[in-house]
């Protein structure tokens, strides 16, 4: 059963682009991806979703009802945590906490306690008294102190230190090993390779990519860079499965898609003074689905 699914979904602010022509549906129970460079349209495609803004056409239905008529009724499944957290700054944590529980039909303060604890965050304070990184907690209690079946999470991470964000992502993970479906947009693919079972690549405001994880990651390019100690014959690393190739005095560098023992033959050929074989990061990615006109 699909959670969300998402039909033609554009928005454009005035003239602006915002997104155009988004469709991806996310089933029960998946951790679903939702990745891409600034200004690519993440955080427009969940506000749409949220129906805090509306779509210039196209639209979307959760749990089956379409996400503007019925989003009220919606909204009390919903976890949501914005890319930017506003708060009245006077509130104690614990105060704004109980404010926002009292918008469900149930009794949160149990899980409140719960999570707060989870998260290291202390409920007494006065949220202007608080740290970027620990007012970005305050939003992850907020979204899941009531339990939601779909939690829709805008680059949830950013402003949390690693040991956080390692807590945020179990606390992710048991949710979903409950029932939860997560929607999460992210600029960071590692954390969307560890956490997500399909992804959703989005740039200038389309959809370029859906994805398995496993998928994308058979296809993934590993970046090369070789430190050489003379000069090479020019074409040297111009085989099959080798794109991006440049040189930087005796360094050169490209991606590789391929048989990973055929590169390591051909690096074994030549003397070298060092060799880096790393994950591609985001932009490398996007940058092969731009040559590839995708
Ligand atoms: N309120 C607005 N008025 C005009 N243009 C907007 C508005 N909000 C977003 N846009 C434009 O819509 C496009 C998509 O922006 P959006 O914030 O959805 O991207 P994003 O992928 O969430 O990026 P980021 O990671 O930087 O938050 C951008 O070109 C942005 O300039």
């Amino acid at each position: 059963m699909n959670v969300i699914e998402i039909n033609g979904l554009t928005k454009y602010y005035g003239k602006e682009r915002g997104i155009i022509d988004i469709n991806f549906n996310v089933e029960e129970k998946e951790i679903f991806g939702f990745i891409g460079p600034n200004g690519a349209g993440k955080s427009t495609t969940l506000r749409t979703l949220l129906a805090l803004i509306y779509p210039t056409s196209g639209g979307a239905k959760i749990f089956g009802k379409d996400c503007i008529k019925h989003g009220p009724e919606i909204k009390k499944e919903i976890g949501y945590l914005p890319s930017e957290v506003f708060y009245y700054d006077k509130m104690n944590v614990i105060d704004l906490l109980n404010y926002s529980a009292s918008f469900y039909k149930k009794n949160c303060s149990k899980r409140i306690k719960e999570l707060a604890e989870i998260m290291d965050l202390n409920l007494n304070k006065r949220i202007d008294d608080l740290s970027f990184g620990n007012k970005k907690k305050v939003g992850i209690v907020q979204g899941l102190l009531h339990e939601p079946k779909l939690i829709i999470l805008d680059e949830p991470t950013s402003g949390l230190d690693p040991l956080m964000q390692q807590r945020f992502f179990e606390l992710l993970q048991e949710e979903n090993r409950k029932g939860s479906t997560i929607l999460f947009s992210s600029h960071i693919l590692g954390e969307v390779q560890r956490m997500c079972n399909r992804v959703a690549i989005i740039k200038e405001g389309k959809i370029i990519q859906l994805e398995k994880i496993s998928a994308l990651q058979e296809n993934n390019y590993k970046k090369i860079r070789v430190q050489l100690t003379a000069a090479l014959e020019q074409n040297y690393f111009n085989i099959e499965g080798v794109s991006n190739l440049e040189a930087n005095g005796n360094v050169i560098s490209f991606l590789f898609r391929g048989n990973i023992n055929l590169m390591m033959k051909k690096l074994s050929e030549i003397e070298i003074a060092n060799v880096w074989v790393e994950e591609p990061d985001l932009e490398e990615i996007f940058l092969h689905f731009y040559e590839k006109g995708a």
